[in-house]
């Protein structure tokens, strides 16, 4: 493994432990942030060592105040392209221009720098685009320069890492499908969230079909995911057995890169607290009151997503990448993107209702191509944004196709950062000057239920139409 800067402590704490009611995360020794006792929590997986760092204005989270720079000459030892990699799987300086003359979205860009600035404007924009679309172009370029330099230089080097991992039998990415777990199911071992025998984990590969494009017609979505979770990754385990989710159950090309999996999932949450954390502010609930649910020790659905779509060689592109959804289940949770090549699509109108049973978009509009930005990352607010909000912001409706003309000639890659309340938080909403009071069903009509965010995610996939194999990681779906 590469030893950069970015060093984990090997004050090791990787089982359970029982904490009382209240509980500090030492941010550091200047920030010691009391963890509301709203947010039951009755176990913890693990804590990092912080070093000391000086104080910073309030409204950065605590994952950004920590932030360490990646070594990445220790990453990437031979500048952009690390070896061993496919040929012509991840080229972005070949790419052609996203073509001209297709209906796009004009997407208002926010800038990092600014944010972090405390700028009023800014954030004032950010307020206005989250109640509306809830997509925006993030320029990380003139921000802080750890996260910035992570997001963008680290969101190749995780795409390489994929170029490796996709590259591998299927017969041996079969053996890490999402939801073959390798752990003990009964509650009590690694594995946490979703109802009594059903599969638990959203984390590992998503091999391609696997997910319904079309209910009625029987479909299937062309795109293959490996969905790395973010506590088996920042989780400071020496053994990586001892990693909370799936152990060690993962591909070597991701497993040598635990610190730059890790130092780019600090950085993507940090981002997004910082975003979450000015949002709710505006709706006078204190940034605090998010990032006590989204400590990023603490047990959460958050993950990496590596995606790959499929080149193809004619002009036709009949089939879906990734079907029309929401995301569901980051605070947004906050969805931070990275992508190349075009193939990202919103809808036209925007929906509050955002939970939908079917997936398909519920109000009338068209399908509009969102033409990738270099230096940016694609912000968009999730599904958890909306119910902790009460319908204030909205959880945008999108999908992706192939690459259009002559860029889907390419694989196309994505890396996606999934912001999530921890797994044992409740999905309710805040309280605040500026959320209403009435709770939005978001269950189509049941009586609905009070979920913990790991249920509520577990039930979002089902509603997509996510097929979830049996724990027999042969098993045909
Ligand atoms: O690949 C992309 O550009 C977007 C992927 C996406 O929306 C998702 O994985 O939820
Ligand atoms: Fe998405």
């Amino acid at each position: 493994m590469h030893r950069g800067p970015l060093t984990i402590s090997k004050r090791t704490i990787c089982q359970y432990t029982t904490r009382p009611r209240q509980h500090f995360i030492s941010a550091s020794s200047n920030s010691r942030v009391l963890l509301s006792n709203s947010v039951p929590i009755s176990r913890t997986h693990y804590s990092t060592t912080r070093s000391k760092t000086s104080p910073l204005p309030n409204h950065i989270p605590p994952t950004l105040r920590d932030l360490k720079p990646l070594d990445f000459s220790a990453i990437m030892p031979h500048a952009e392209i690390p070896t061993p990699t496919t040929p012509g799987e991840f080229t972005p300086s070949e790419y052609p221009p996203f073509p001209s003359g297709l209906p796009t979205v004009q997407l208002e860009t926010i800038s990092l720098a600014k944010l972090l600035a405390r700028d009023e404007a800014e954030q004032s924009r950010v307020f206005e685009i989250c109640k509306g679309r809830g997509f925006f172009y993030l320029d990380l370029e003139d921000g802080n320069p750890t996260a910035g330099e992570t997001l963008i230089r680290g969101a190749e080097a995780i795409a390489h890492a994929g170029t490796r991992t996709f590259a591998l039998p299927l017969e041996e990415k079969l053996s890490y499908l999402m939801g073959a777990t390798t752990t003990t199911t009964t509650g009590s071992g690694s594995d946490s969230g979703g109802a009594a025998g059903k599969p638990r984990q959203l984390f590992g590969y998503k091999k391609v079909g696997a997910t319904l494009a079309d209910k009625a017609t029987g479909v299937r979505d062309t795109a293959e995911f490996f969905n790395v979770a973010k506590d088996d990754m920042v989780a400071p385990c020496a053994d990586p057995a001892d990693m909370p989710r799936r152990g060690a159950s993962w591909p070597s090309s991701i497993l040598e890169q635990r610190e730059l999996f890790a130092g780019y999932m600090r950085a993507a949450h940090g981002v997004g607290m910082l975003i979450l954390g000015l949002l709710v502010d505006k709706l006078g609930v204190k940034p605090e009151e998010i990032w006590n649910r989204h400590r990023i020790g603490e047990l959460a659905g958050d993950h990496v997503r590596i995606t790959r779509g499929p080149p193809r060689d004619k002009e036709e592109m009949p089939e879906i990448q990734t079907p029309s959804h929401t995301d569901f289940g980051t605070t947004n949770s906050i969805t931070v993107l990275m992508n190349w090549l075009g193939g990202l699509q919103v809808w036209s109108e925007s929906s509050h209702s955002a939970i939908l049973t079917d997936g398909q978009p519920d109000v009338p509009g068209e399908w509009l191509w969102v033409v990738p930005k270099p230096g940016c990352a694609i912000i968009n607010l999730g599904d958890a944004a909306v119910k902790f909000t009460n319908g204030v912001f909205c959880s945008g409706r999108h999908r992706v196709i192939p690459a259009p003309g002559p860029q889907g000639k390419f694989p196309r890659y994505s890396v996606v950062y999934f912001v999530r309340p921890e797994d044992k938080v409740i999905m309710e909403a805040l309280e605040g000057d500026g959320i209403p009071k009435k709770e939005l069903d978001f269950t189509g009509g049941e009586a609905e239920k009070k979920l913990t965010a790991s249920e509520w995610i577990y039930q979002q996939a089902l509603n997509i139409g996510t097929v979830f194999p049996s724990a027999n990681p042969g098993a045909k779906n």
